[in-house]
């Protein structure tokens, strides 16, 4: 089928869409409307996740024209041709796979020659055996010794996704018995990150992943140069305590500095990359290979999942779609992740760059200006503490910021108490039912300073508990929205130039080639 690579303004649903009546959500989330809503806008992801979407302002013709939109706009023909490995990354000029890493939607995959499934695959069975032989003491430090401690050296997408998943797992294997090795991450080039690290870990049972897929981040070599004085000044051989994680065409795949080296390739994106080696080597080693398979295997199932074309049954399709009527239609310049789970604190973190460093483009896939806005300001934080934070904003502000909301029946521990007739799983979960209907439905005050608007739209993604399977399943889901919003947004959602000018300049200070503004905030720096 030709794909109709069209700006969204040129989309005759787009402006059917801007016509249709908008839903007041505080009034269709009152009383029996309002419940009966939110029995119905309800859809079935997997494992116990459904997608909840009853507070968003949408209605029969708001989701009617929705569809059309996504029809016109072939989002899932687009989603079919990625998988099947059309070069949908228009500014690198690459295929995108990074779904492959976790199952095959459609044809082979095959690029120079190689299957790339099977490529993915054969990196997951090697990581797989390197981490069965760590666990079992097959691998050790020079001493013979377990290694007893794993740490990560990367930034961005070599960093965020993967510490995000072993933040929201390490609970979950401990009280499951799959808790293996405990995880440390070095990103940022401030020398106290690594430092402080350094100064938590005993260096003679740490095994350290240099992950970089370009290879050449001067964050990650920086510190891999201060980790390796760190392993010297132990007396230590550097090369029996690191392994490497790149790109096969970067220049540390071919170096011997390493006990072993595992591969993604140039068709998974950093921020796509935590269902890659880049994800995968440190939590293999830190849970075991299985945890990693389970993790997969929900990422696959919402990747399946997401090739429905009818709406209403394709969750992460809805939300993209839902999320380009808050940003295009009704205006709302942000949006907010808000996860009731302390397992998820970094989510949101991955979900920023994910998102807007996916979507944050001006210029269409063909390198044209758009005149249309594209990617939201993305922030978040862990429920209940958001509350004590920036809810006041959310609720009363200037501005109406839509938000996602996370909930799980159960938490991973299982430890909890009973305070005033009620544990604290029931307090976490009473709070975020109650600020749904808070920021839906408001409250009138005569004294306006007391007053809520409501107005406010939300949706919930909720769950039985958070494991590897549901972790997996949510990022995927929040990969595809971004993927699909890319599509309507017809920006490529998988290049990153915008990264690149600060990196340059920051290059010229470090030479000493500053002029201007650049040498003065370098003086003013002492650099
Ligand atoms: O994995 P690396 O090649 O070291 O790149 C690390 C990060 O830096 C780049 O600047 C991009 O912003 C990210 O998309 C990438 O994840």
């Amino acid at each position: 089928m030709m794909l109709n690579w069209k700006n969204l303004d040129t989309l005759a649903s787009y402006e059917e869409l801007k016509k249709v009546e908008p839903v007041n959500v505080a009034e269709a989330m009152s009383g029996e409307n309002g419940a009966e809503r939110v029995k119905n806008y309800s859809i079935p992801m997997m494992d116990g996740l459904t997608y909840n979407y009853a507070a968003k302002a949408v209605d029969d013709k708001v989701l009617a024209a929705l569809a059309k939109l996504a029809g016109e706009a072939q989002l899932i023909e687009k989603y079919e041709s990625l998988y099947n490995g059309a070069v949908i990354n228009t500014g690198e000029n690459r295929l995108v796979l990074h779904q492959l890493t976790r199952g095959q939607l459609g044809d082979d995959v095959v690029a120079e020659g190689v299957n790339k499934r099977e490529f993915y695959v054969a990196q997951q069975q090697k990581i797989a055996d390197f981490a069965n032989k760590v666990h079992a003491g097959e691998i050790t430090n020079a001493a013979g010794e377990k290694f007893t401690t794993v740490v990560q050296i990367g930034i961005g997408g070599s960093d965020l996704g993967p510490r995000a998943m072993y933040l929201a797992l390490e609970n979950w294997a401990k009280v499951n018995n799959k808790f293996k090795m405990e995880a440390k991450f070095i990103s940022n080039v401030d020398p106290d990150d690594a430092a402080a690290v350094l100064n938590s870990i005993d260096v003679a049972h740490s095994i350290f992943i240099l992950v970089s897929k370009s290879g050449t981040t001067l964050e990650t070599l920086t510190n891999e140069s201060f980790v390796k004085d760190a392993l010297a000044k132990a007396g230590l051989d550097a090369s029996k305590h690191m392994i490497a994680v790149t790109s096969e065409t970067s220049p540390l795949a071919k170096s011997d500095d390493y006990l072993a080296a595992f591969f993604m390739d140039d068709y998974i994106g950093g921020r796509y990359s935590s269902t890659s080696a880049v994800g995968g080597a440190v939590l293999s080693l830190a849970f075991g290979p299985d945890v990693f398979a389970e993790f997969l295997a929900g990422a696959a199932e919402i990747d399946k999942a997401a090739k429905n074309k009818d709406l209403l049954k394709n969750p992460e399709m809805l939300d993209a779609l839902i999320g380009v009527y808050e940003r295009n239609v009704l205006g709302y310049p942000s949006t907010a992740v808000l996860p009731y789970s302390q397992a998820l604190s970094r989510f949101p973190a991955h979900l920023q760059q994910l998102d807007m460093e996916s979507n944050g483009k001006s210029v269409n896939r063909f390198g044209e200006p758009v005149d249309y806005v594209t990617g939201p300001v993305i922030f978040g934080e862990p429920g209940t503490n958001g509350q004590h934070s920036f809810y006041q904003l959310l609720h009363q502000g200037t501005d109406i910021v839509p938000l996602q909301f996370i909930g799980f029946k159960n938490n991973q521990i299982g430890t909890d108490v009973v305070i005033q007739d009620s544990t604290s799983q029931q307090k976490l979960c009473a709070n975020v039912a109650a600020q749904i209907v808070a920021f839906a439905c408001g409250k009138e005050d005569e004294n306006r300073n007391k007053n809520f608007e409501g107005g406010r739209p939300s949706s919930i993604i909720i769950g039985e508990q958070l494991t590897p399977k549901t972790l997996g399943a949510l990022l995927a889901h929040f990969e595809n929205k971004v993927m699909f919003q890319g599509f309507v947004w017809n920006v490529n959602s998988f290049d990153q130039e915008g990264v690149q000018l600060g990196k340059v300049l920051a290059k010229r200070v470090l030479a000493h080639e500053t002029d201007g503004a650049l040498k003065v905030y370098s003086d003013l720096l002492n650099i």
